[in-house]
């Protein structure tokens, strides 16, 4: 028989805030999205990763209500998107890799834009917006037209924006795309100090080794498929915990490896000049796609106006 108290140490499972089952998006003959399935935990960081053209920001604009699904179901905040996308819209703070603020208004201003957007009383927009300026470091500047702002400032005033109306889940489209190491690093520390206050966020990058280390799992989207899901340390123990790398004619060759002592033994083997390493998120991806992130990250368009 069990015991009362069993029944009041039963742990609670952590709610699911964002649904894909088989979600297919086509654009007449292109397939962007070709049957994705995943789910997102409450609390979790969640990295979407992938080369140009994978699909990452046409699954963000179904989640986010943008565009609809051409097959599958989508559930945010525990809401169908198809069917209430103003329950989802409420629940949701979005930071897309566009900058679309307002180039002739001040940073405050904008806030307050999205603030009677949606519909925040008096006191609770002039209350938030000053709290928001705080966080993300802006207040010294909020009077300022954004067109001033450089891509950091504008980064930063668009996820005060997405977090206005305390939304539970985020999305942020390549929130660190264009920006400098010092200021890539202050965006990050701010998605780290969100998600500590209780914030799930989903968001895609192309900086690898920036997931590696915020995302508590990632899933790899090629070709519109998602080839690759769990978490960094997972992904990379699947290939092999470490790496041995040298040079051969066609250019680097990596060979994985579970133990040290065994990436030891093979390197030992080899008469040319080896690395021996620990694997990382980014070998993992280059196995999976074929492709380099350093490249794709330096072929990015720039998208700051
Ligand atoms: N509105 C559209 N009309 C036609 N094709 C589209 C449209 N939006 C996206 N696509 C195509 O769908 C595919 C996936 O695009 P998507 O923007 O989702 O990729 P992504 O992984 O976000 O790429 P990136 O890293 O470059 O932002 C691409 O082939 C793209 O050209």
């Amino acid at each position: 028989m069990k015991g009362a108290g069993a029944d009041t140490c039963v742990q609670e499972q952590p709610a699911v805030m964002i649904k894909l089952k088989d979600v297919v998006k086509n654009y007449g003959r292109i397939t962007a999205v070709a049957g994705v399935s995943f789910q997102v935990l409450q609390g979790e960081i969640f990295g979407l990763l992938g080369p140009n053209g994978a699909g990452k920001t046409t699954t963000i604009r179904m989640l986010t209500t943008l565009t609809r699904p051409t097959a599958g179901e989508l559930y945010v905040a525990g809401y169908p998107v198809a069917t209430c996308p103003v329950e989802v819209k409420k629940r949701i703070g979005v930071v897309p890799q566009q900058n679309n603020l307002e180039r002739e208004l001040t940073g405050r201003e904008n806030l307050l834009l999205h603030a009677l957007l949606h519909r925040m009383s008096r006191v609770e927009r002039e209350r938030r917006i000053e709290e928001l300026l705080d966080y993300v470091g802006l207040s010294s500047r909020a009077d300022e037209r954004v067109q001033h702002y450089s891509g950091g400032m504008a980064r930063r005033l668009l996820i005060a924006r997405a977090l206005l109306h305390c939304p539970p889940i985020l999305f942020l489209d390549e929130p660190t795309i264009g920006l400098d190491p010092q200021t890539r690093r202050k965006i990050w520390d701010l998605i780290q100090l969100m998600n500590r206050d209780g914030m799930t966020v989903l968001l895609t990058t192309h900086y690898i080794e920036e997931a590696d280390s915020l995302c508590h799992r990632v899933g790899i989207i090629d070709h519109g498929r998602l080839i690759a899901l769990g978490t960094p340390a997972e992904l990379k123990e699947r290939l092999g915990n470490y790496c041995v790398e040298f040079l051969n004619e066609q250019g680097t060759e990596r060979h994985f490896f579970a133990t040290r002592s065994e990436a030891k033994a093979y390197a030992q083997s080899k008469e040319c000049d080896t690395v021996v390493r620990r694997t990382s998120l980014e070998d993992v991806f280059v196995e999976l796609t074929g492709r380099e992130a350093r490249e794709l990250a330096s072929v990015q368009k720039v998208i700051y106006r």
